[in-house]
C-alpha cells in the first residue's frame, strides 16, 4: 500500500509531573518573547493537574488506536511517537527507528492545520531532529487534514452533542489557538479554521449563527494576535441576550491543557458568572474515524 516503512506520531509534549513542568515551559518558549508572569500563569494549571499534561495519555491513546486501525487493515507498519518539548524527543525517537532499520517515515503530527506553529514549526522539528541523528531516515510530514472528514465528521458529533445539552437557541462558538498576526502563514490558518467551523455549523445546526474565535494569548499585551478571545466574546453573546453556548474546540485534535484549562475552567468559568448555559464539545481524541486518518493519507502517497 506504501513505499513508508514506518509512522510516526509527532506532537507537542507536555509535562508528566509537577518538577517537568518549568522546564518543560522553557523549552515551548525558549527565542519567543514570552512575558514571564504568563509562564508562571500558565505553570499555575498545570500544577492544578499535578503538573502532568493530558497530552501524553493522550498521545499514548491514539498511537495504540492507530496500531488497531492498521492491524485491523492489514497495514504492517510500526507505529513511534515523538515530540517537540518533552520525552520522548523527537531526535531520540528518530536514533531509535534508524537502529531499527527505518528509512523512511510518514509523520503524522496532532494539529490539523497549515500555518507557522501547526505544521512549519513542525516540519523545522523534523529537519533538526534529522540532523542531530547521522543517516536519520526520510521524513515525510503528511499533508493538512482539517478539511478530512475523518477530523470534521467526530466534530460535527461533538456539536450535535454539545446543543442537545443547551436549551433552545444556543449559538455555536468555535475556537482556536491564537497566534501572533505576523506569524507565518497566519491568512491560511485563519481560512483553513473558518471553512473547518462553516463545515461543521452547516452540519451540525443548519443555518444557525455561529462565531469564530480565539484562547490561550501569550505574547506580550503591546503584540496584536488574532482576537477576538473567547472570554470577551462570551461577554458580548451575553450582553447581546444569548443565553447558551456550545463551545466547540476546532482548532485542536484533543482535549489536552488548552483544552481542559482555558476552555473548562476559565472560558466555562466566565460563562457561569455571567449565567450563559456553557457546554463544551469533545475533540477528535481516538475516534475511530479521526485514528483511521494516517492510514488514509498514507494511501495517498507514493
Ligand atoms: C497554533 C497553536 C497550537 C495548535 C496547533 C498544535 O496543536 O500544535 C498550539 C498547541 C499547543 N500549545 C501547547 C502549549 C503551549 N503553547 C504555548 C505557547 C504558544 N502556542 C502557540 C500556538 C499554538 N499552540 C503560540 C504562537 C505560542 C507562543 C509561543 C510560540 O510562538 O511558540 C505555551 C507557552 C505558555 C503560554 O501558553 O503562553 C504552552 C505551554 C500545547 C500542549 C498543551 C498540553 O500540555 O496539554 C499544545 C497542543
Ligand atoms: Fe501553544
Amino acid at each position: 500500500m506504501t513505499s513508508y516503512d514506518a509512522l510516526l506520531l509527532l506532537s507537542f509534549g507536555g509535562p508528566e509531573g509537577p518538577e517537568d513542568v518549568i522546564p518543560f515551559l522553557e523549552n515551548v518558549t525558549r527565542g519567543r518573547n514570552i512575558p514571564r508572569e504568563r509562564l508562571e500563569k500558565v505553570g499555575e494549571h498545570y500544577y492544578l493537574f499535578g503538573g502532568v499534561s493530558p497530552i501524553n495519555r493522550l498521545c499514548r491513546d491514539l498511537k495504540s488506536a492507530i496500531e488497531s486501525d492498521f492491524a485491523a487493515h492489514g497495514v504492517d507498519l510500526p507505529v513511534y511517537w515523538g515530540n517537540r518539548n518533552w520525552t520522548p524527543y523527537l531526535a531520540d525517537t528518530v536514533r531509535q527507528m534508524k537502529e531499527d532499520g527505518i528509512r523512511r517515515a510518514a509523520a503524522f503530527v496532532t494539529s490539523a492545520y497549515s500555518g507557522y506553529s501547526a505544521n512549519d514549526q513542525y516540519l523545522n522539528d523534523i529537519a533538526r531532529a534529522r540532523d542531530e541523528v547521522p543517516d536519520a531516515p526520510e521524513i515525510d510530514k503528511l499533508p493538512v487534514y482539517c478539511d478530512r472528514p475523518g477530523f470534521v465528521e467526530p466534530f460535527v458529533d461533538a456539536a450535535k452533542d454539545a446543543l442537545s445539552r443547551l436549551p433552545e437557541g444556543a449559538r455555536l462558538v468555535f475556537t482556536a489557538h491564537s497566534v501572533p498576526l505576523s506569524q507565518p502563514n497566519r491568512e491560511l490558518y485563519v481560512a483553513e479554521l473558518e471553512k473547518a467551523a462553516e463545515t461543521v455549523a452547516r452540519k451540525a445546526a443548519p443555518g444557525a449563527p455561529w462565531d469564530l474565535v480565539y484562547q490561550s494569548r501569550s505574547g506580550p499585551p503591546s503584540q496584536p494576535w488574532l482576537e477576538p478571545q473567547i472570554t470577551d466574546h462570551l461577554e458580548k453573546l451575553h450582553g447581546e441576550g444569548v443565553g447558551a453556548v456550545a463551545v466547540v474546540p476546532i482548532g485542536f485534535v484533543s482535549d489536552h491543557m488548552e483544552v481542559k484549562y482555558d476552555l473548562d475552567v476559565e472560558a466555562a468559568g466566565r460563562a457561569a458568572e455571567l449565567g450563559l448555559a456553557f457546554a463544551r464539545a469533545a475533540t477528535p481524541g481516538t475516534d475511530p474515524r479521526f485514528a483511521a486518518l494516517p492510514r488514509e493519507l498514507l494511501g495517498e502517497k507514493p
